[in-house]
């Protein structure tokens, strides 16, 4: 009977978007399993595309000529039976490609197309010539196919790597053992026959004396370091057969420093914690699916909760799977849970190299790591027997992506559970509303952490009022009273942190005789001046062009900086505090690979007064010495169009005052603010969630808002704005014609930034209860704009999007 591979193509179309059915090749049969990737054939002529098998059969429901499958590109599957039903539901919810949710899931160095190349580790002499010759790798598809298979089942024994070569660079790392052919009489033997003057080799000899050929095996690089030798000497050995090279695979460590620190051990919990800890447990060993909603104040001990969590689940022989928002955050929290469970934990986010991440990834995959930490796209890790999903500051926006495919993390750990059995834990000293909610409506476990920890006290803020005539004695953007605040730190060697709300507000360029602002020519914007590498650049397309010295304009010279940028502020502030040591973290500081750590080690280690930052300050911080919290402007957010302004002004101030006084020292916090009366503004003076919570839900509900409703938001561009235009006026016209009178429509509008990349957005935002006919006719618009692709429009579908805006 015929084996008939069904493959996903990796060409997204609706077309494409179901499994093609390709005859398996007999030797190809029994190494091919679902969730390997493919090469094959695709449409007309010889085009070759990857593709992934979802499924392998006997037979096929397609009458016309199988065509063959061409070639295995794993060695094992890099999807499970999970990974791909995961991404299914994915494709379905986000209105997405299967094939770009499968690539989603995946690190990036598999994702491409790359050469596949086999790269000796331990084979003998014999085997390395019939494969490799005098080469030290070899491009798979060079090879016959007897060969290949061959070498990919050495890749199962762990006798040959293979991996992906893209810019000319091998994935897999290696390391190599000296391996001994001489016993030690041996080499005193060519000891004493070596010349004299060959000093090098005479003392390597001497050295192998020491080794017995079973036990001893050094790294080449420890030999090459210890004794000063080097590759050319090793070589010479290995000629003359002293000495034989042995490769194994390895992996690249980001997080090296921690690797021989003695771990922590777990701290005795307050009551409050034990009573957490024990439910979630509980939860655990029952196998319950259920949702906890971990309401803590800031410095409630929350990190300690899960981690005792993750304990417990280990010692079941589980595995756990932690989100953390973003790499600023990661650092402290890596340390902390990497602190505790060592080299059984595996980091996955963004700042690190796209060959860590895969080293990462495949020991997930492997079972060699139990435990996980990561940002948003580390809800994909490939762990297997998941006893806990974790999710710490569950309210961040970061969690949402904003590009296709449109998820949001939190939904994914919420499906993973059902399939695992296993408990969700949010934790959060500001929840979203939307989790806040479902917890009072009991669809989620409320658990809280009312109490900081020592029964220290929240800080007290306090608020200045900037507007004219109540800011007496203001400095530029400095108050009296967070000037004097500051002074008061320095006296006493205790430390600061202060916040500048980027939010909507950035630093730019403008001719002070005729307004002239400097605008990216293919984005509706303006441009970011770079004081680094002193030009003006595009957030969104990336433009970048220098900064002018006359206004293009009018040819005036007065071209002025404009915006309180962080530089600017920190410049204002050692004019202020000369003796004030400063450290600044933001987009420019940090962009440099381990940027973040490296500041707040420093910080930690007190080598500055002073942290000035924008938002990546604000969370998750722990500070002992931190007694003073300043927000430079606590309002930019408030003035934007968005629903959500008041919950992230309330969420980032409540977090950022959080940062002050966690340990034995009390804390104080003052927040700058044009908008001294807002409720956003003085809930967070209170830190009183609970209130917040209740007067943010009014607003919501007399506004038809989430979480009242659900909402979905619709784009459409073109690079002609009347195509646009018309495009999302028959867009609007389908969806009333489709959907029933209680969806409610707001739009069509231009989109918040008009024109993007030299595209023209429109878009529609729906909102509704309950509405059966949205997801197909979701999916037909979809298939209809295949269609009119050709034509260049593009539609984006957003589930429950971050703004309406
Ligand atoms: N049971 C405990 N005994 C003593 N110290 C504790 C205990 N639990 C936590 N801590 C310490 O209290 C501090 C605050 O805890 P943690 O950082 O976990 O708070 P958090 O709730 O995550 O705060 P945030 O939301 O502000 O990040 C930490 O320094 C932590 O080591
Ligand atoms: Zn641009």
């Amino acid at each position: 009977m015929a084996t008939i591979a069904k493959v996903i193509v990796d060409v997204p179309t609706m077309q494409t978007d179901r499994p093609f059915d390709y005859l398996v090749p007999p030797r190809l049969d029994g190494a091919l399993q679902v969730g390997m990737r493919v090469w094959v054939q695709f449409g007309k002529g010889d085009r070759k595309v990857s593709g992934m098998v979802v499924a392998i059969v006997n037979q096929s429901q397609y009458d016309g000529e199988l065509k063959p499958l061409l070639d295995v590109l794993d060695p094992a599957p890099v999807l499970n039976q999970e990974m791909l039903a995961l991404s299914k539901w994915l494709a379905k919810t986000t209105y997405s490609f299967w094939i770009a949710c499968m690539q989603t899931m995946l690190p990036t160095m598999l994702k491409i197309d790359a050469v596949k190349v086999a790269e000796p580790l331990a084979l003998s002499a014999d085997e390395h010539t019939r494969y490799f010759g005098q080469a030290d790798s070899v491009a798979m598809n060079t090879l016959t196919d007897e060969q290949q298979i061959a070498l990919m089942k050495l890749a199962q024994a762990g006798k040959v790597a293979i991996s992906y070569i893209k810019k000319d660079r091998a994935r897999v790392k290696k390391v190599f053992y000296l391996i001994p052919q001489l016993s030690p009489e041996q080499a005193e033997e060519q000891r004493r026959q070596v010349r004299k003057n060959a000093v090098k080799q005479l003392e390597l000899l001497s050295f192998m004396k020491t080794w017995s050929a079973e036990h001893q095996r050094p790294l080449l690089t420890e030999v090459e370091h210890r004794h000063h030798l080097t590759k050319a000497v090793i070589n010479q050995a290995v000629e003359k057969g002293w000495l034989k090279l042995e490769a194994h695979e390895t992996y690249r460590d980001p997080y090296p420093q921690l690797q021989h620190q003695p771990l922590t051990h777990p701290l005795p919990l307050t009551d409050e914690q034990q009573a957490v800890v024990k439910t979630i447990n509980a939860a655990v060993k029952a196998n319950e699916p259920k949702t906890f909603l971990l309401e803590g104040v800031t410095g409630s001990g929350k990190t300690e909760v899960y981690l005792q969590v993750i304990a417990q689940v280990l010692a079941a022989g589980q595995t756990a799977l932690m989100l953390v928002p973003e790499i600023a955050l990661t650092p402290q929290m890596v340390d902390r849970v990497k602190g505790r469970f060592g080299m059984r934990v595996a980091v996955m986010h963004s700042g690190l190299s796209d060959g860590e991440k895969y080293d990462e990834w495949r020991r997930i995959a492997r079972g060699e790591a139990q435990v996980v930490v990561g940002a948003r796209s580390a809800a994909f890790a490939p762990l297997k027997h998941i006893g806990v999903f974790i999710m710490d500051e569950e309210h961040e926006t970061s969690y949402k992506q904003d590009s296709s495919p449109r998820y949001h993390a939190r939904d994914v750990l919420l499906k993973r559970a059902q399939i695992h059995h296993a408990p969700v834990v949010l934790g959060s000293a500001t929840p979203s509303l939307e989790s806040r909610a479902r917890a009072e409506k009991d669809v989620y476990t409320l658990l809280r952490l009312p109490h900081r920890i020592n029964d220290q006290p929240l800080p007290p803020v306090h608020i200045v009022d900037m507007r004219e005539g109540f800011a007496k004695g203001a400095q530029e953007d400095f108050s009296a009273p967070l000037l004097d605040a500051l002074k008061l730190r320095l006296q006493r060697h205790e430390q600061s942190v202060l916040l500048l709300n980027r939010r909507g507000y950035s630093s730019f360029v403008m001719c002070r005789d005729c307004g002239y602002v400097a605008k990216c020519p293919n984005c509706d914007i303006s441009l970011t001046l770079h004081m680094d590498t002193y030009t003006l650049k595009c957030h969104y397309c990336g433009h970048e062009e220098a900064i002018p010295r006359r206004c293009p304009q009018c040819g005036s010279d007065k071209i002025r900086y404009f915006g309180t940028g962080t530089q600017k502020v920190e410049a204002q502030l050692q004019k202020l505090l000369p003796d004030a040591r400063i450290l600044r973290m933001d987009v420019d500081t940090t962009r440099r690979k381990g940027g973040h750590a490296r500041i707040l080690n420093a910080f930690g280690a007190h080598q500055a007064d002073i942290l000035l930052g924008t938002q990546m300050i604000a969370k998750g911080l722990d500070f002992p010495d931190v007694t003073l919290v300043g927000v430079i402007n606590a309002d930019t957010a408030l003035g934007l169009p968005d629903f959500r302004a008041s919950e992230k002004t309330f969420q980032l101030l409540t977090q950022v005052s959080g940062r002050a006084g966690r340990a034995d020292k009390p804390g104080e916090v003052f927040v700058q603010t044009f908008n001294p009366d807002h409720y956003a503004i003085q809930y967070a003076k209170r830190q009183d969630y609970e209130g917040f919570f209740r007067q943010e839900m009014a607003v919501r509900h007399q506004g038809n808002y989430p979480p009242y409703f659900f909402s979905t938001k619709i784009g459409v561009s073109h690079v002609d704005e009347t195509q646009a235009a018309k495009a999302i006026f028959s867009l609007a016209k389908e969806l009333r014609d489709r959907l029933s009178d209680q969806v409610m429509m707001l739009g069509p509008t231009p989109g918040p930034i008009a024109r993007l990349k030299n595209r023209y957005i429109y878009q529609i935002v729906l909102k509704y209860k309950h509405e059966p006919a949205l997801a197909k006719t979701l999916q037909h618009i979809l298939e209809e704009t295949q269609q009119s692709s050709r034509q260049g429009f593009q539609v984006t579908i957003d589930p429950e999007p971050l703004s309406f805006v």
